[in-house]
């Protein structure tokens, strides 16, 4: 995930301004006590100087080359009202934004082949008081989030349209823009009360077969900004309306935080715009979905809480930005141990993190100790020093940085290997008690078939529902998983040669009709040798096998029976 600080210029000549940048860093300014500032570290931030082109070069082009790659993209503009979220994303006819320089990049970048051939279609939508409208409908109505059999979530009888150039796309999303709900709050006459997602998908077609070989989905999502309800003392309906889009922001806060933390399970259902991206953020985590998120401040002095509360958030995500090795721990099978070079940087990194720490403590004590004017002063002049030399520790720590990505992950990542090395060691000999303890077991329990199928049932309800794989943290969750997995394969195979309809029902993806196609199959031609026989049932097939395999998570495992 990328993360990005937007500083708009303040709207008026006269306004008081809360807010300093320099190229790494953005400081706000309390006006009402002198000595209260906080600097945040960001390592993209657009200052007040900062045009369309220099955001729209820096974060968004280097995402066309993976969409043309049917990767799928999610861009967040976020932020207070006012802040310049919608001025980032759509910008205007003389300074456009994200959103039109994205499509004209597209069609530009659409290579000119013989082979295949590039299709771009578009759908555009609010979320207003937690209801989905289709903003190319005159007269939508809510719509229903659904999710298909290939976990894919969608939008039944949303409008899309197919656009051939930019000047298509113009005409059309115009007037949908129109159509998007807005309200008057205390910082805009005509602020945006919804979440507006514009959705882009991006077809890639084989032209020798005419089949698809990929889509990429663009999600452009201009977020509705939060509102404290006490300070523009909303009442009524706007009270409720402002609740709900307050709602549906920390949810998506949550989830984010959750993705990125490897906090387990994560709340999508919780709102709709959560729902609506979940798998973009669930692909985040393996690398095929890409997320940025640019955070729009406001630099006058009376935003100043809405503009803290937002870079405490972008600060948060920071953390996450170094850290991509939470997608990593949820694949655990790619858990690597740093080598003896990444060590060396990460002690070092260690103590630049100190020194960090031991100055911002003494920087702390002076604002504390500072009591008359003098010695405030004075205080304020130490502080800056110290403020410097937090400047130059954290810098050496950036340099470190570029040695090693993602410095704090690999901290992070060590102490969560080591920590997993002495478990895992512990888990396989436990593994290995219980495998041995399950083989005398089973001998007992051969003669009651019946027996294992309860507690099979059992096991597949709590142990192999998505869910449940959901909530898995830690590389020995998935070798306990993995091992239960492989017994389990034998006991599927049980269930499908038990020619008990009730039994073969507790299969994910079987219902009545395929649980009696399986044992008509089996009654006529014998018992399964392996699961993958299935794919021998003439209305099953090769694709539902698959399927199969997927849902109860077989997939993956013995591949030499595949
Ligand atoms: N970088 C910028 N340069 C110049 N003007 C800007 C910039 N960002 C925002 N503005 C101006 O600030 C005002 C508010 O911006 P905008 O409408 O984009 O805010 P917003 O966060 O989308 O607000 P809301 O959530 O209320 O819709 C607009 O008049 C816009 O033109």
């Amino acid at each position: 995930m990328k993360v990005a600080v937007r500083v708009r210029p303040a709207l008026n000549r006269d306004d008081h301004i809360c807010v300093s940048t320099d190229k790494a860093s953005i400081t706000i300014f309390n006006q009402k006590n002198i000595n209260e500032n906080i600097t945040y570290k960001s390592p993209t931030i657009f200052d007040i100087n900062s045009n369309q082109k220099d955001v729209y070069a820096d974060l968004v082009q280097p995402e066309v080359n993976h969409i043309l790659e049917g990767k799928n993209v999610s861009i967040f503009a976020y932020g207070a009202s006012g802040s310049g979220k919608t001025h980032t994303m759509l910008g205007s006819p003389v300074d456009p934004g994200i959103i039109p320089r994205l499509i004209q990049d597209l069609f530009d970048s659409f290579p000119c082949q013989t082979e295949y051939s590039y299709k771009m279609s578009f759908s555009y939508l609010e979320i207003y008081n937690e209801k989905i409208l289709d903003l190319m409908s005159d007269n939508s109505e809510n719509l229903p989030i659904r999710e298909n059999v290939h976990q894919n979530i969608f939008v039944p009888n949303l409008t899309e349209t197919e656009i051939g150039s930019f000047e298509d796309f113009f005409k059309v999303f115009g007037s949908a823009s129109d159509n998007r709900t807005t309200a008057t709050t205390y910082s805009s006459a005509n602020s945006s009360s919804s979440h507006s997602v514009l959705l882009l998908k991006v077809v890639k077609t084989d032209l020798h077969t005419l089949k698809q070989c990929h889509l990429s989905k663009v999600f452009l999502v201009d977020l509705a900004g939060p509102e404290d309800n006490q300070l523009t003392g909303n009442e009524g309906s706007r009270f409720k309306k402002s609740a709900l889009v307050n709602k549906s922001l920390f949810a998506f806060v949550d989830v984010i935080d959750a993705i990125n933390h490897g906090n387990r399970p994560v709340l999508f259902r919780s709102s709709k715009l959560t729902r609506l991206l979940q798998v973009s953020f669930q692909n985040s985590l393996c690398g095929s979905s890409h997320i940025v998120l640019i955070v729009n401040i406001a630099p006058e002095a009376k935003h100043y809480h809405d503009t803290y509360c937002s870079l405490n958030f972008a600060s948060k995500q920071k953390k996450i930005v170094d850290n991509p090795a939470v997608g990593e721990l949820a694949t655990a099978y790619n858990i690597k141990l740093p080598n003896s070079k990444q060590m060396h940087f990460i002690e070092k990194d260690k103590n630049a993190k100190e020194n960090t720490k031991i100055s911002l403590d003494s920087a702390k004590k002076l604002k504390l100790s500072s009591t008359g004017s003098e010695q405030s002063k004075s205080s304020v002049v130490d502080l800056k020093q110290q403020m410097l030399k937090m400047e130059e520790s954290l810098k050496s720590q950036t340099y470190l940085n570029s040695k090693i990505p993602a410095k704090d992950q690999k901290l992070e990542l060590h102490k969560v290997q080591t920590k997993n090395c002495t478990e895992m060691a512990r888990t396989r000999t436990k593994i290995k008690d219980d495998q041995k303890s399950k083989l005398k077991n089973s001998r007992v329990k051969q003669s009651n078939d019946h027996k294992n199928l309860t507690c099979l049932k059992k096991d597949i309800k709590k142990e192999f529902t998505p869910r449940y794989f959901r909530s898995i943290t830690t590389k020995n969750d998935y070798l306990l998983i993995e091992n239960k997995q492989k017994n389990h394969r034998d006991d599927v195979l049980k269930i499908l040669n038990s020619q008990c309809e009730k039994d073969l029902m507790l299969l994910h993806t079987v219902g009545k009709n395929r649980a009696q196609m399986i044992i008509k199959w089996n009654q006529y031609h014998g018992p399964f040798q392996q699961i993958e026989d299935l794919v021998h049932i003439p209305d099953l097939g090769k694709k539902y096998l698959t399927q199969f395999l997927h849902q109860n998570h077989l997939l993956g495992m013995d591949k030499e029976n595949m």
